[in-house]
């Protein structure tokens, strides 16, 4: 039994499906702090097969000890944290509780019931700046907001771990942008309010919600003025878990980059947007958003060598599902306009 953390999640619900898809069983873990149980069941009907769902935070050692206790659990995907970057900077203790008070509750629970395999979602934002592009593992790290320093220093705390025990086996996963969603518009990520993050807004802008898209700077050094970014499929990214997963035989630190290798920019990700989805989506250029940096994307060989995972799906493949999820689900997981029969939790 795999636990899977923060599964009701954007990645999670995809997470969720490549488990299931390959046969595993999984016993996923939420607070539902930023989620909904709608898309765990949406999972379970795409995959025709149940999982366990446990309301439960992962800052409650006893309440997860229980969990890989009960369920035999053999290893651990660990998704569940927060991740807006701004609100990082207005509450950093928040961020530090949740994301690395939570992980270190988690790894304590899991030392307990002996159980000494992660795969964990870490994220491109702790190289910064970039010093170089592609950005390969060995680039330095050094994360310019409260956000990227938690997985920063969970990534320092795993690699400390794995020294001190040699029975720990780790993976760190450093996503890139993940977007798009499940090819049934089943599953997809459901943003509360305003999204932080490109290609929602972009797709609530294309189904009416929104006006319109800011770009936020057009002066910066890429061919067309705009940020460059790798924007990789959610489904390659989930697939990922499972190649990490499969690899995870050798003890110590894996650590991967998850992208494709390929920048994208922000007009360019809005035209291949309204291409696929024959929507308009108007836009305005506006001031940089402090932060931001004016290309970033993964060197993915070492992915490819040691995991033999490679992304797939192109960024029109990307937009067309991303916008296949919000046009059937205009309103998210909150909308009742795509019923689907629901398939029943696992009762533990
Ligand atoms: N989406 C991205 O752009 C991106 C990029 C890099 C890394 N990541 C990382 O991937 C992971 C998943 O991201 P996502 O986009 O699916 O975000 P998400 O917010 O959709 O999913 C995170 C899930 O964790 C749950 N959660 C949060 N705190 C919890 C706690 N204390 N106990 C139990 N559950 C908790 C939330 O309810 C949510 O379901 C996060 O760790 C995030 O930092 C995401
Ligand atoms: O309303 C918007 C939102 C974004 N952008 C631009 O779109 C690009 C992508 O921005 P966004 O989707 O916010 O992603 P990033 O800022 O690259 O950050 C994401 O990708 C990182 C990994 O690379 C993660 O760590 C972060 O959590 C996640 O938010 C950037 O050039 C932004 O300036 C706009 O122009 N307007």
């Amino acid at each position: 039994m795999i636990l899977l953390t923060g599964g009701a999640g954007y990645i999670g619900s995809h997470v969720s499906v490549a488990l299931l898809d390959a046969g595993l069983d999984v016993v996923a873990v939420d607070n539902l702090s930023n989620s909904s149980k709608a898309s765990l069941e949406r999972a379970q009907t795409i995959c025709g097969r149940s999982l366990v769902f446990r309301h439960a935070d992962i800052c409650n050692e006893e309440a997860i000890y229980e969990v890989l206790r009960a369920y035999e659990v053999t290893a651990v995907v660990h998704l569940a944290g927060f991740k807006a970057v701004g609100d990082s900077n207005a509450q950093p203790m928040t961020y530090y509780e949740n994301n690395v008070l939570g992980t270190m509750r988690l790894l304590s629970a899991m030392k307990r019931a002996s159980v000494k395999t992660l795969v964990f979602s870490s994220s491109a934002t702790v190289y910064g700046i970039p010093a170089y592009l592609p950005l390969d593992e060995k680039h330095p790290l050094g994360p310019t907001n409260p956000y990227g320093r938690t997985k920063f220093f969970i990534e320092e705390m795993l690699k400390d771990l794995c020294k001190s025990d040699p029975d720990w086996r780790v993976g760190i996963l450093r996503y890139f942008n993940p977007v798009g969603a499940h090819e049934s518009g089943l599953i997809g990520e459901d943003p509360i309010g305003i999204p932080n993050n490109l290609l929602p807004l972009v797709a609530q802008v294309a189904v009416g919600r929104r006006e319109k898209v800011f770009i936020f700077g057009n002066d910066y050094d890429t061919p067309d003025g705009t940020g460059i970014r790798d924007f990789i499929h959610v489904v390659d990214l989930a697939s990922g878990h499972l190649c990490v997963l499969n690899h995870l035989k050798q003890p110590g630190v894996l650590t991967v980059n998850l992208g494709t290798g390929n920048g994208h920019s922000v007009l360019e990700v809005i035209q291949t947007f309204e291409a696929v989805s024959g929507r308009s989506v108007p836009y305005e250029f506006g001031e940089r958003r402090t932060g931001d940096v004016a290309a970033c994307y993964a060197d993915p060989t070492f992915a490819e060598r040691t995991l033999g995972w490679k992304s797939v799906r192109s960024l029109a493949r990307m937009c067309a599902d991303h916008w296949r999820w919000q046009s059937k689900n205009p309103d998210g997981y909150r909308g009742a306009q795509y019923q689907t029969n629901k398939l029943k939790f696992r009762v533990g």
